[in-house]
């Protein structure tokens, strides 16, 4: 499949503490990077701001290492104090344009995108890259409304040149038909870190990306 080079990084891993099995957060990326995760998201819903922050310290320092981009989930504050590459927020979270007013020069801006009307908005103006939310319901977030589907994504991307990523439920068996459809990258959560072997299933995946 073609880089976007709007958004080159196809193999797009969100992790959590909680998500991760019981084994340590910062291995199991450690492992996903060596198996060829392009970008991470730290997403922690359960920690205080403070183990947040610490987390997102160690991860950067981690992402630093093997030169990949760190985005945050909702923080924009973490985000700005460990200088990520970039913030992930959502319909309820701060907003894209309040977001770039303050730190457009700092922050590549992600926005979930629960509906084709919310392509109309003022606010993708501000908005870097779309997380089409969900393409499939997922027990990992189950706050979520409708599903996009294969179909959905096909939607979206005739109406955006803007890049798009598939999250939701993708794995081995869709990755390749999202791509397809018009996404540019990859979200997963449990298909790499509730994986027995992440780097294995990392790699797994990329290749199938390439
Ligand atoms: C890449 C990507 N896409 C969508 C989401 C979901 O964000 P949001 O709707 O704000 O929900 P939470 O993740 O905050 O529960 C995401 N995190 N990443
Ligand atoms: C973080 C997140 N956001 C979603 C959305 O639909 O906006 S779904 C999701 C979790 C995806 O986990 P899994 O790969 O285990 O299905
Ligand atoms: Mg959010």
């Amino acid at each position: 499949m073609p880089i976007n080079s709007g958004f080159p990084y196809p193999l797009y891993l969100v992790i959590s503490e909680r998500d991760c099995a019981g084994r340590p957060l910062l291995w199991v990326a450690e492992e996903a990077i060596r198996g060829g995760v392009d970008i991470i998201q730290l997403r922690e819903k359960e920690m205080s701001n403070d183990a947040f922050l610490k987390q997102a310290r160690a991860l950067k320092k981690l992402t630093d290492k093997f030169g990949i981009p760190l985005v945050i989930n909702d923080a924009v504050d973490i985000a700005i104090a460990v200088e990520a590459w970039g913030v992930h927020v959502g319909q309820q979270d701060s907003a894209p344009l309040e977001i770039a007013e303050k730190f457009a020069d700092r922050l590549h801006i992600g926005w979930s995108l629960e509906d084709i009307a919310q392509l109309e908005s003022e606010q993708m103006a501000a908005v870097d890259h779309l997380g089409l939310s969900p393409i499939y319901a997922t027990a990992t977030k189950t706050d979520t409304i409708t599903e996009w589907g294969i179909d959905g994504i096909s939607e979206v991307r005739k109406m955006t040149d803007k890049p798009l990523i598939a999250i939701g439920r993708m794995h081995a068996g869709n990755a390749v038909a999202a791509l397809a459809a018009g996404a540019n990258s990859i979200a997963v959560v449990s298909s790499i870190c509730q994986a027995p072997d992440p780097r294995a299933a990392s790699q797994q995946l990329k290749n199938l990306l390439l």
